[in-house]
C-alpha cells in the first residue's frame, strides 16, 4: 500500500516547501487540478525535477482528448495522469495508449460516477492503472466520504490496482487501511496540519504496519 500527498492549496515554492518536509514518508506527490489551473504544468515539471525519486501524479481530472493532454502531461515529467471514469471510453482509451507509449500509468478518478459496480467493470477492462474513489471537496462539505465505494470497486476490479481519496485524516486512515486499497490519497489530512511530517510519518508507519 502506498501513500500519495495531495497538493491543492499552495503555490510552486509552497508545494515544494511542503514535500521537503514529507517527502521520506509518501510515494507519490500529486500536483492537484488547483496548482495545475493556478501554476500551469510547469508545476509538475519544477516537483519533478526537485523530488526525482518520487513519482509525480499531475491531477488533471481530463474529460476529453485524453491522447493530447497525457502527452502534455508526460512531457512535462508526470508519472501519472488522472482521467475522469464519468468520461467517454474513447477518452480513456486514448489516454492509456498514450501512457503506455510514454512509459506512464493512468488513474481513472470516479468521482461522480453513479453506478461504481458497473463502470468501475468496465473501466477496468480498459486497461488503466488505477481506479480511484473520490469524494471531492463538494462531496465532503455534504458529509460523504468514499469508504463504502472503495469495498465495491474491491469486489469486482481484476486488473487495476484500486485508490481512495477525499477528506482522509489520521483518525479516519485505520479505517481505509482495513479495505485494504493499494493506493491512499491524502491532502488536507497533511497539509492542512501545523507538524505535517509527524502526520505523514505516523500515517505511513499505520500504511507499513497493515
Ligand atoms: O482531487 C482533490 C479534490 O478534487 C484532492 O486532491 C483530493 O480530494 C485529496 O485531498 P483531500 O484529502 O484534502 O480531500
Amino acid at each position: 500500500m502506498k501513500l500519495q500527498l495531495a497538493l491543492d492549496l499552495v503555490n510552486i515554492p509552497e508545494a515544494v516547501e511542503v514535500v521537503q518536509e514529507v517527502a521520506e514518508f509518501i510515494d507519490i506527490v500529486e500536483i492537484g487540478t488547483p496548482v495545475v489551473i493556478n501554476e500551469g504544468l510547469h508545476a509538475v515539471k519544477e516537483l519533478k525535477n526537485a523530488f526525482p525519486s518520487l513519482q509525480v501524479l499531475a491531477d488533471l481530472k481530463i474529460m476529453d482528448a485524453g491522447g493530447y493532454e497525457v502527452m502534455k502531461a508526460s512531457e512535462a515529467g508526470a508519472d501519472i495522469i488522472t482521467v475522469l471514469g464519468v468520461s467517454d471510453d474513447s477518452t480513456i482509451k486514448g489516454a492509456v495508449v498514450e501512457a503506455r507509449k510514454q512509459n506512464k500509468e493512468i488513474m481513472v478518478d470516479m468521482i461522480n460516477v453513479k453506478d461504481m459496480a458497473a463502470r468501475a467493470r468496465e473501466i477496468d477492462a480498459l486497461g488503466v492503472d488505477y481506479i480511484c474513489v473520490h469524494s471531492g471537496y463538494d462531496h465532503q462539505a455534504a458529509g460523504l466520504n468514499s469508504f463504502q465505494d472503495l469495498a465495491t470497486i474491491k469486489s469486482v476490479v481484476k486488473n487495476a490496482k484500486t485508490a481512495i481519496a477525499g477528506g482522509i485524516k489520521l483518525d479516519t486512515l485505520p479505517e481505509v487501511i482495513s479495505a485494504k486499497p493499494d493506493l491512499v490519497i491524502v491532502g488536507g489530512g497533511i497539509t492542512s496540519q501545523s507538524d505535517k511530517k509527524a502526520v505523514a510519518a505516523q500515517m505511513q508507519q499505520l500504511i507499513k504496519q497493515a
